[in-house]
């Protein structure tokens, strides 16, 4: 279980963010959160990957710290793929940083072959953050916070990667955090729905069907 207990954040010199969030996602779990633009949806999801630490609080996984060192078991993946990745390394490096996705899997995805030699830039943000989902799904991640993922892109790949992250997170039993502002999205994809507003979460319509 990945838990956020009462955290509270704030950045340098701003006013308070979140004010003593708690939120569970259990293994297999997919989770909506919405909220409105400046909210902290993306600062909460930094703080559940372990990418921002809370000054009030505190972050666990199965009841322990989140692990400090090696592959994070809760990988947050950004709207941007172009600022996840090093500019240098060809797309074959990065899609194998962390493990070597199998070539199903590639395909699930809607990687091309032919993509692997090229450099970030030479690809499109959407085949790019196809890339980037896979990468970050390595043997050893057990939670996902999908940042505005699919926002870039058009109707058919979104549907294509929803799909190939959906059966990924089924076979591994993964617990996944969907920060979206597209609610009809959130009610397709989550079990259930939280709503970012004033520093706290509310609920929003619970056990939507997936
Ligand atoms: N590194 C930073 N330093 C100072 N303020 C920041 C920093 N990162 C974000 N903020 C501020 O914190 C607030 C919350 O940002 P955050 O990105 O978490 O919002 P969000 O709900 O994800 O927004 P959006 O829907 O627009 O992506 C914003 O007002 C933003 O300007």
């Amino acid at each position: 279980m990945l838990e956020a207990h009462g955290v509270s954040f704030h950045f340098p010199s701003g006013l308070p963010l979140l004010k003593g969030v708690s939120l569970r996602l259990a293994p297999g779990e997919w989770i909506g959160l919405s909220g409105d633009s400046g909210a902290g949806k993306t600062t909460l999801g930094k703080l559940l990957a372990g990418q921002l630490a809370p000054h009030e609080g505190q972050v666990t996984i199965d009841g322990a710290p989140l692990p400090t060192q090696g592959l994070s078991p809760v990988q947050w993946l950004p709207q941007s793929p172009e600022l996840a990745v090093n500019p240098r390394w060809r797309v074959g490096k990065i899609v194998r940083e962390a493990w070597t996705p199998p070539d199903t899997l590639m395909k699930a995805f809607g990687i091309e072959p032919h993509w692997l030699k090229r450099f970030p830039s030479a690809l499109s943000g959407g085949e790019l953050q196809r890339v980037c989902v896979l990468r970050a799904l390595a043997p050893g991640v057990r939670y996902v916070v999908a940042d505005e993922i699919s926002t870039m892109l058009d109707p058919i790949t979104q549907l294509t990667l929803w799909q190939a992250l959906r059966a990924q997170a089924e076979r591994h039993n993964l617990g996944v955090l969907v920060i979206s502002h597209d609610t009809a999205l959130l009610k397709r994809l989550c079990h259930q729905r939280w709503h970012l507003a004033g520093g706290q979460l509310t609920a929003g319509t619970a056990l939507e069907a997936p």
